[in-house]
């Protein structure tokens, strides 16, 4: 029994008396149906209007007025608005009723027609769209669609091919001054160049320098004239330019610097850090080092190596000694590795930079992409360290440069010259920014094929650089397995001794340099990484001395190494990068001298390494095939090497395990 009675309302069915469900659901349908029909008639209504109004039957300009009224609503951008008011004309306020009269009774027409708020709205626009565009008529009717009122949307716009965008370099980059690359014919006797002292003169004949190499010729005298008002004010009391070289390996850049330096500072009075080289490596910087101890010799100039082939205490003691309460610098010039620079300026006292004068950078191509260590920054902050150079009676200020302005320019500025010296010197002006040069000048090689000049566009993809003039490229097809077959056969058979020979990583040279050993016959030494600095000084001297005829390095060996006599350089291993290509083979053909070079190809590096040469300025690579032949007679020595290869390894390993 129920509390109480709940009356439910049963619909307008009620009235109608139906007894069954099923007429029930036929009579449902049929009010459906009817609707249905109900409602197409009433689109068909509008399309029939529409179709009469695209086909010019209505008023083109009531229709399109009313398109512009619509879009002067508040929500839509006043520039819409004020386009549409620029066209209505003034003052035909008559004009305007009426119209608008019309208008007014036209929307209620077609309002009461419509049914569904949504389906209308998308059909109408469609149809103002469809009016204009044609093709474009689903796409907009769909963009009106998600995009929300109030909003203008942007659009309709034509398509246009991107175009291709060129580099284009800045002048100085541009329009270099030229250095020959061809030494032996554009020799310049030394007596030639003004502003060199005769002890200097005499110093150069002595080392067997009669005459100048093209590089040398141009860069010395440009320096030395940036002194000819002495190291203190540039000159006319400006700023000296920044000086960027860019030369073939072995075309004697390392004198280009060490002449004019040496020269420069040959009159200082007081003993100051004046020049500092930095160079990517210990090896390096000692041949640098000591190419500036043969030409400071006899005048008085302290050079100071800082790149830890001593320990650092010992490398301190040779910067500065304490006085009483002062420290005394002991180096006038001082040659450096970046990080045992950084080192010295942040925990060496009486290391001062305060009155640096020359910044040479060595390789600067590779110290650029070493910036990550923050060097130059430290360096330059050494430099112009607040107070430097305007204490005691100096008149001479040092301010960090900024822009050149007239009141930068009125005191005496104590320049720093900024001196860079590469093979492969990159002519991306982003890097070079980085180094904050101050109105550059280029001095550069030329090239067979066209220059980028300033402002024209350059197709080249990749960088061009100088290959030697007596430089010969050789590639040589083969496989894996073949390789140390060929370079058994270039030592034992072609008798191509000292031989230089590069691998891509230390474990490979080591391998190949066990190999060779074991096989025997060849007097071989390794170089990389894997040995002390002091066993790497002791190899490069042997092979300097002869005492090697294969060297087996890694790219440890591959930059500014100058070794007298190397007449063959192979890469066992293709490198990786043009640069590194450029600088390997750059250990032979050096001082205007014939070398040859050879590159082992696998079929698969072939195409793309040919191309990359080729592309970089190379006069050209043959191909040097090894008949099979001639390896045929080592290949059954060679086995059974392998197989004590493969125990020699074995025992280095177990050894390497025991020691760890
Ligand atoms: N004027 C000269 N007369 C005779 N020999 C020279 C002269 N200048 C340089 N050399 C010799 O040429 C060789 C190469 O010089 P250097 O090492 O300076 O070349 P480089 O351009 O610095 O090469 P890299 O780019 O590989 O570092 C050295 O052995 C050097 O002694």
């Amino acid at each position: 029994m129920s509390l109480f009675v709940v009356n439910r309302y049963l619909g307008d069915e009620e009235e109608v008396n139906i007894s069954s469900r099923e007429a029930h659901a036929q009579l449902l349908l049929a009010r459906l149906q009817s609707k249905a029909k109900e409602r197409e008639e009433q689109s068909l209504q509008r399309a029939s209007k529409r179709t009469a109004g695209d086909s010019g039957l209505h008023d083109t300009d009531t229709h399109k007025k009313k398109k512009k009224k619509k879009k002067v609503k508040p929500t839509e951008t006043s520039d819409v608005s004020d386009s549409v008011k620029d066209e209505d004309p003034a003052g035909d306020e008559k004009e305007k009723k009426k119209t608008k009269k019309k208008k007014k009774k036209q929307k209620e027409e077609e309002e009461s027609l419509e049914s569904g708020g949504e389906e209308e709205g998308g059909e109408e626009g469609g149809g103002e769209e469809g009016g204009e565009e044609g093709g474009g008529e689903v796409q907009r009717e769909n963009q009106k669609a998600v995009v929300p009122a109030g909003f203008t949307v942007l659009g309709g716009f034509e398509k246009k091919a991107v175009q291709k965008v060129h580099r284009v370099l800045p002048h100085w980059l541009a329009q270099p001054d030229v250095i020959q690359r061809d030494i032996r014919s554009n020799l310049v006797d030394i007596s030639q160049v003004q502003d060199i002292s005769s002890g200097l003169l005499k110093k150069l004949r002595d080392n067997g320098v009669h005459s100048f190499f093209p590089v040398q010729a141009e860069v010395v005298p440009a320096v030395l004239q940036c002194v000819q008002q002495g190291v203190l004010v540039g000159r006319g009391g400006y700023r000296p330019r920044d000086i960027c070289v860019s030369a073939p390996t072995g075309s004697g850049k390392t004198l280009a610097f060490v002449v004019p330096v040496v020269q420069a500072l040959s009159k200082r009075v007081v003993c100051e850090v004046r020049a500092l080289v930095v160079l990517p490596t210990k090896e390096l910087a000692q041949q640098v080092g000591k190419v500036f101890a043969v030409y400071a010799e006899g005048t008085g100039l302290k050079v100071v190596m800082a790149a830890g082939q001593k320990s650092f205490a010992a490398e301190q003691a040779s910067l500065a000694e304490q006085r009483g309460r002062t420290w005394k610098c002991l180096a006038d010039i001082v040659v450096a590795t970046p990080g045992r620079l950084v080192d010295h300026i942040n925990m060496t006292p009486g290391f001062r930079l305060e009155l640096l004068r020359f910044l040479v950078i060595d390789e600067a191509d590779r110290m650029i992409d070493s910036m990550h260590h923050s060097w130059l920054g430290q360096v330059t902050k050494a430099v112009f360290k607040a107070g430097s150079g305007s204490e005691g009676s100096s008149v001479f200020k040092r301010s960090e440069p900024t822009h050149i302005t007239a009141a930068s320019l009125s005191p005496p500025q104590m320049p720093l010259q900024k001196l860079l010296f590469s093979a492969t010197l990159t002519m991306n002006p982003e890097k070079l920014q980085q180094l904050g040069l101050h109105q550059p000048r280029l001095f550069s090689s030329t090239h067979s094929g066209p220059a980028p000049s300033a402002g024209h566009a350059s197709t080249q993809t990749q960088e061009r650089f100088h290959f030697p003039e007596g430089l010969t490229e050789y590639y040589v097809p083969c496989t894996l397995s073949k390789k140390p077959l060929l370079i058994l056969h270039y030592v034992l058979h072609m008798k191509f001794c000292p031989l230089l020979c590069f691998t891509n990583s230390r474990q490979a040279a080591h391998r190949l340099y066990l190999l060779v050993k074991l096989f025997g016959g060849v007097e071989a030494a390794e170089f990389s990484s894997r040995l002390s600095s002091a066993e790497r000084k002791h190899t490069l001297k042997n092979f300097q001395q002869g005492n090697i005829q294969l060297l087996i390095c890694t790219d440890a060996a591959a930059r500014g190494i100058d070794i007298e006599g190397i007449k063959c350089v192979v890469n066992y291993d293709a490198p990786q990068y043009l640069r590194t290509y450029i600088h390997r083979i750059g250990r032979t053909a050096r001082a205007g001298k014939a070398g040859v070079a050879f590159t082992f190809l696998l079929d698969v590096q072939r195409a793309n390494f040919l191309k990359m040469v080729k592309e970089a300025g190379s006069a050209g690579i043959q191909k040097h095939a090894v008949k099979h032949q001639l390896l045929k007679n080592m290949a059954a020595r060679y086995e059974l090497t392998l197989q004590e290869l493969a125990s020699t390894i074995k025992d280095e390993k177990d050894q390497f395990r025991i020691k760890v």
